[in-house]
């Protein structure tokens, strides 16, 4: 198995280009579900999870073909593959499917809006927290589905096979929750409104995507959304949008070593409440038409509360990486986790490169150090994989991370993007993850 060795110390500094959101990339596919004709998606990123997702849905009927490279595109340029559900052959997505991919259980929506049926299995719970999926049963029940639970799936009909419009209120902001109900209302008979919808970037994407395939939808990106069901939708090309959750990330790693980093092909106001976190830490960010300049010389890293919330509140997927870069502030600060009970699983690795994190619930308290120590650590999931690989940067000495395809599932190119910049960090053992 892959593992990632890192020798820390060196500051970083160059340029980083950002590749397509992930979880941006993984609704837009599965909005590809919602036509016979063919859905273009570009600055599609090289993932672990983009390539599931193909797996998952060529299993329903779609066939997928890709760009190749063009003359002078840099290797490190999103992909450009064209999706066609001309005809949706199968209409049940497998447990073994599933379980290996959280997201893979949204296509319950479009299945289920132009099929009128969908089983899907129930994706389980993951490392981060027990992730039930009531909002989705009661979000479609609103939309007149009926839905039982059958051996571990979710079966799902629409009585005269259509969905019906109506009003839905998710008691608290889920990101999947909405992408699947505003998928399934474009379809529906009538109109819909989603009322405390996610207001996250990536669903804003969705229905520009949507509204591109034909489809009517108000209010994207705000707290209520408003969706004119259409008899069917038809193809369009988009361009997926950046990844915000991978610019702070790095971002984080040059606030952590030091040093001088330009991202480019992302924008300020993605994760501008998390830029303005790190500004507070003492670090110089500054947006340009040419990408976000983060730069960290000489001061140190001041301590920062902060606590997650859904957008546009600090990102839970960004907690553990700002808790590695809060582990050598100069102080003390809490890092309240609200979305997911059990994102902690990186404090315990953090702790074997030195770093002092005291967990009581849902909050950590990080007492800063002036050093951390290179060690073997373990990834347990995806963005605590990537807080051990920037503490990694700034220990002295190597650190070996283990377990690395959780890393793979979200980050394009993670040991390239950083050596580029000066950082010691290579692939070693078992086979490549691409
Ligand atoms: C592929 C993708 O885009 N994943 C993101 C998405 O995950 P995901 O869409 O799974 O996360 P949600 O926004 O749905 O989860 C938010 C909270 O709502 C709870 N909940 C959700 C649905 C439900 O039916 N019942 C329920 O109780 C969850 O357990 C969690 O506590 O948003 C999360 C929150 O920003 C991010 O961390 C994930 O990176
Ligand atoms: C938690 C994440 O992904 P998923 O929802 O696919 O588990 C993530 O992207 O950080």
């Amino acid at each position: 198995m892959d593992k990632i060795r890192i020798v820390g110390g060196g500051t970083l500094t160059g340029t980083i280009p950002i590749s397509g959101a992930k979880n941006a990339a993984l609704p837009l596919m599965i909005a590809s579900l919602l036509t016979a004709d063919r859905l273009t998606l570009e600055n599609v990123p090289r993932l672990r999870d983009v390539a599931m997702l193909q797996r998952i849905l060529s299993n329903h009927g779609v066939d997928y073909s890709l760009d190749g490279k063009r003359p002078g595109q840099d290797h490190l340029a999103g992909q450009t593959i064209h999706f066609s559900a001309r005809e949706i052959v199968d209409t049940t997505a497998p447990y073994d499917l599933v379980s290996q991919m959280r997201a893979s259980f949204w296509v319950v929506g479009p299945l289920l809006a132009r099929m009128g049926e969908a089983r899907v299995s129930l994706p389980g719970g993951c490392a981060i927290g027990s992730r039930p999926v009531d909002f989705f049963i009661t979000g479609l029940q609103a939309l007149g589905a009926e839905i039982d639970i059958d051996r571990g799936y979710v079966v799902a009909r629409a009585p005269g096979g259509r969905l019906t419009g109506s009003r839905v209120v998710f008691p608290k902001v889920s990101v999947g929750a909405t992408h699947t109900v505003m998928m399934a209302a474009t379809l529906a008979r009538g109109e819909s409104v989603i009322e405390n919808a996610a207001r996250e970037p990536e669903v804003a994407d969705l229905a520009r995507c949507l509204i591109a395939m034909g489809a009517e939808i108000e209010g994207a990106g705000t707290s209520t959304i408003r969706i004119q069901g259409r008899d069917s939708l038809h193809g369009a090309t988009h361009r997926v949008l950046p990844d915000r959750i991978e610019t702070g990330t790095y971002a984080m790693a040059v606030a952590m070593t030091g040093g001088d980093v330009l991202l480019e092909d992302t924008s300020y106001d993605l994760l501008a409440t998390a830029l303005e976190t790190l500004k507070s830490a003492g670090v110089d960010v500054t947006s340009s038409p040419a990408g976000i300049r983060v730069r960290r010389n000489g001061n140190g890293i001041q301590p920062v509360d902060v606590t997650t919330e859904p957008f546009p509140g600090f990102p839970t997927d960004l907690q553990a990486q700002f808790m590695a870069l809060m582990s050598r502030s100069q102080g003390q600060s809490r890092i309240t986790e609200t979305i997911f009970e059990n994102r902690f699983m990186h404090v315990a690795e953090l702790a074997r490169l030195g770093a002092r994190i005291h967990l009581d619930g849902q909050v950590a308290t990080v007492e800063g150090v002036d050093r951390l120590i290179g060690a073997p650590v373990m990834a347990t999931d995806l963005r605590a994989s990537v807080s051990l690989v920037i503490a990694g940067l700034a220990a002295e000495g190597e650190t070996i991370v283990s377990r690395v395809y959780h890393l793979d599932r979200g980050f394009e190119r993670l040991e390239e993007k950083l050596s580029r910049c000066g950082a010691s960090i290579e692939r070693i053992g078992g086979e490549g993850a691409r």
